[in-house]
């Protein structure tokens, strides 16, 4: 299994143990396998995100990547995961507002040491970003800004690519067009995904889904 998630909880501080936002959560995601989760806003979503991209630390249960156990990793042991095996695509697109695009497509794969210029190349390509490379973020348009953040998540190969509202913030054209292309690229590069989305229309369109409510995934 790519990915374990076992009986997971978790409290922010400033809460006691039966506000838990996440309780007793398990879950299983396979190589390649896409999985939407939904749920009401506050329900916990992006927190089970966070844990899931070793962004945060739980109470108790544990998470396995790739096998190897997140408990069991110190700080520098998480930020190598992240840079080696996750990839994190998120509402905002965050790029780096001095980069070029083909900068920002690069940027992560260079610092994990996973740069493959044929693999960039067909990224940019099919990510409709040819016209765009010498462009800096501020000359975008919102879903060009997301297609290039999903270039720079994709272009290290990763194992999983966690997208929290990735097309919340495009209109529904744009946000067809990127979800398109997200579902095209992590299929043929056998990224998993785990995307979470109000939208159970964009939901539908994943292999699997889970619903977050009460801190309990149904
Ligand atoms: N850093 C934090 N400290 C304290 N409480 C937090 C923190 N982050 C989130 N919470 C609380 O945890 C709960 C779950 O938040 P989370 O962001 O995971 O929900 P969500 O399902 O992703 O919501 P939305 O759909 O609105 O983005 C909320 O009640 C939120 O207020």
């Amino acid at each position: 299994m790519l990915l374990s998630v076992r009986n997971v909880t978790k409290t922010y501080s400033g809460q006691n143990m039966g506000r838990a936002v996440l309780r007793d959560v398990s879950l299983d995601l396979a190589a390649g396998d896409t999985l939407a989760l939904t749920g009401e806003s506050g329900s916990g979503k992006s927190t089970l995100l966070h844990l899931v991209g070793a962004l945060d630390t739980f109470d108790s249960g544990e998470i396995t990547l790739m096998g190897q156990t997140y408990g069991a990793l110190g700080d520098t042991g998480r930020a190598a995961l992240r840079r080696q095996s996750l990839a994190l695509v998120f509402q905002q697109f965050n790029l780096i507002p001095s980069l070029s695009v083909l900068q920002n497509v690069t940027f992560q794969a260079r610092l994990a040491g996973q740069h493959d210029q044929a693999w960039v190349n067909q990224l940019i390509d099919r990510l409709g970003l040819s016209d765009l490379t010498d462009r800096f973020p501020e000359q975008l348009s919102g879903g060009q800004q997301q297609r290039v953040a999903i270039g720079r998540a994709l272009a290290p190969r990763p194992q999983l690519l966690l997208a929290d509202e990735p097309t919340g913030n495009l209109d529904e054209t744009s946000s067809q067009a990127v979800l398109d292309l997200m579902l095209d690229l992590v299929a043929d590069s056998g990224t998993a995904l785990f995307l979470v989305t109000h939208s159970q229309q964009i939901a539908n369109r994943l292999n699997r889904r889970l619903h977050l409510s009460g801190g309990h995934l149904q």
